[in-house]
């Protein structure tokens, strides 16, 4: 469904990533793993257009999206969960969730029914303001405000960073699910090994701008991503 194509990116004279290459089907969810620094947030904002790349191709059911702005990608079905979740703050949590309609057509300005079945803490919250939420709730609201764009591509920047374990759980767990529906291609950006392994189908493994290790996640040996993990 997401074909990224040797793309290489720079920030200015600085050359961030470096020919990298990736697939991401649908029904499957993907880890994209590696130390601080080494271009996977790069990765993410390539794929939804906030930075430009220097060559390389991205596709979306076989169709270039490179020369789209991000609200078009969205609009075709890519959605992003920002690390550091970037809600805001002075916002009601039912006004975090309608900054999703932005992309969609005015008949589907709705939130969809079984987003409070995947988040029934957010249900409750609808009024309060996203900046009284814990961190694990923004998190969730978050990710809740990219599946309001209903989107075929779902890229998630370290949802588990600053996180307390139990949400850990309950984020692991609605991964799980959005992946089960089978229809979602899922791109996980993540430093915690132990979530990513139990929830990975595919892997790829980053290090300084280049991808340098890959497979499935049942193949995959251990030691050797963690090894490109360990600082
Ligand atoms: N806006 C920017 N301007 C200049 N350099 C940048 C910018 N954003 C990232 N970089 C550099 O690009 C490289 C890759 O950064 P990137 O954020 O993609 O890595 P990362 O693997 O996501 O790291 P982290 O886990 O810390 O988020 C780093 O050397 C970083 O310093």
């Amino acid at each position: 469904m997401l074909n990224v194509s040797d793309i290489n990116l720079s920030y200015g004279a600085s050359q961030a990533l470096w020919g990298v290459s990736l697939d991401v089907a649908p029904g499957t969810v993907t880890c994209l793993m590696g130390r601080n620094g080494v271009g996977k947030t790069s990765t993410l904002r390539a794929i939804v257009g906030q930075h430009p790349v220097s060559s390389g191709e991205i596709r979306l059911d076989g169709n270039p999206v490179n020369a789209m702005k991000p609200f078009e990608r969205a609009r075709r079905g890519i959605a992003f969960v920002p690390q550091g979740r970037e809600i805001f703050p002075l916002l009601t949590v039912r006004e975090n969730l309608e900054t999703g309609y932005a992309c969609l057509p005015r008949a589907e300005r709705h939130v969809p029914e079984d987003l409070f079945e995947l988040f029934p803490v957010l249900k409750d919250m609808l009024g309060r303001r996203g900046g009284d939420l814990s961190g694990g709730q923004q998190q969730q609201l978050a990710i809740a405000r990219a599946l309001v764009t209903r989107p075929r591509v779902l890229l998630l920047d370290e949802p588990t960073e600053g996180i307390q374990p139990s949400i850990i759980q309950d984020i692991g767990r609605v991964i799980e699910l959005l992946r089960d529906r089978g229809d979602m291609a899922i791109l996980l950006v993540e430093q915690y090994f132990d979530f990513a392994r139990d929830l990975a189908d595919r892997f790829y493994v980053m290090d300084r701008g280049e991808i340098v290790l890959s497979g499935k996640a049942d193949e995959m040996d251990e030691d050797d991503v963690r090894r490109h993990l360990t600082v």
